[in-house]
């Protein structure tokens, strides 16, 4: 069953269409997500690993695994996963990021397939994933429900859906809004919007409803002493991630 309702919000995919060419800039508006990617890969690594029975010693563990970067942007995901082996596709609603993404991935000597198109478009075709990675997307698009069941849809039974986003409470506003827009300008005014965030037992709620089964939760923790982020099984205040399973 097709989602009926496109899951692009027009206004939110133009932010990242007007900031394309920013992605590999370590100190440009994507410096967040390069200061936050050795955590976050720590999470996605370890549960493709747990899940799929890799071994993390060995040199290409994820060889053999289809997996969907799903809101790719520039491929910062997408290029790690496709060093350890995975088949990487990265879709993205704003066209100019799969030029950018390209070129870096070409210059870096690795075959990602890129395509801009939307997660309907390649549920329509009937493509499906061992692994959906759903990374910072889910707080910019039309509708979360929709969103997370054309994921589902794209999942291989047994496949493992991970999905970060930011929680909703006074803290993540102080941090993800006023810290990171207009204290540390990290991002332009505007990137995220109050009412798009959603609390961690509301995502494991929207989870369920679109068709898979929460398994973990793990809080990203921005340290402003060491500038580190690191994983918390306590901390989900601000930055979270979720993994989930389709049933087999
Ligand atoms: C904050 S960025 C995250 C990029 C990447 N996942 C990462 O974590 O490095 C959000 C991305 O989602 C894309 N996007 C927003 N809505 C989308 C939708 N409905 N379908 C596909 N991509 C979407 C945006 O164009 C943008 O590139
Ligand atoms: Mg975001």
């Amino acid at each position: 069953m097709q989602a009926p309702h496109s899951t692009v919000d027009p206004s939110e995919v133009a932010k990242f269409e007007a900031m394309a060419a920013e992605w590999w800039d370590p100190k440009g508006k994507f410096k967040p997500l390069h200061m936050l990617n050795p955590c976050r890969l720590d999470y996605i690594t370890s549960q493709i690993a747990a899940e799929f029975s890799r071994d993390l010693s060995t040199p290409r563990p994820f060889q053999g695994l289809r997996l969907l970067d799903i809101g790719c942007g520039g491929g910062l995901l997408s290029e790690p996963m496709a060093r350890l082996g995975a088949t990487v596709i990265g879709a993205d609603a704003a066209a100019g990021n799969i030029p950018v993404a390209q070129v870096h991935a070409d210059q870096s000597g690795l075959d990602i397939d890129y395509r801009h198109t939307t997660a309907e478009a390649m549920a329509e075709a009937g493509e499906q994933f061992d692994i959906v990675l759903n990374m910072e997307v889910v707080e910019h698009v039309a509708d979360p429900l929709s969103f997370l069941t054309v994921c589902r849809e794209l999942l291989k039974p047994g496949g493992l859906h991970l999905c970060s986003t930011i929680n909703r409470n006074p803290k993540s506003f102080a941090a993800a809004i006023v810290g990171a827009e207009y204290v540390m300008r990290w991002l332009p005014k505007g990137t995220h919007e109050w009412h798009k965030f959603i609390t961690p037992d509301e995502l494991f709620a929207l989870l369920e409803q679109s068709g898979v089964t929460p398994v973990d939760r793990k809080g990203f923790v921005f340290n402003p002493i060491t500038w580190q982020w690191s994983l918390s099984d306590r901390d989900l205040s601000v930055n979270y991630v979720t993994a989930s399973t389709k049933p087999a």
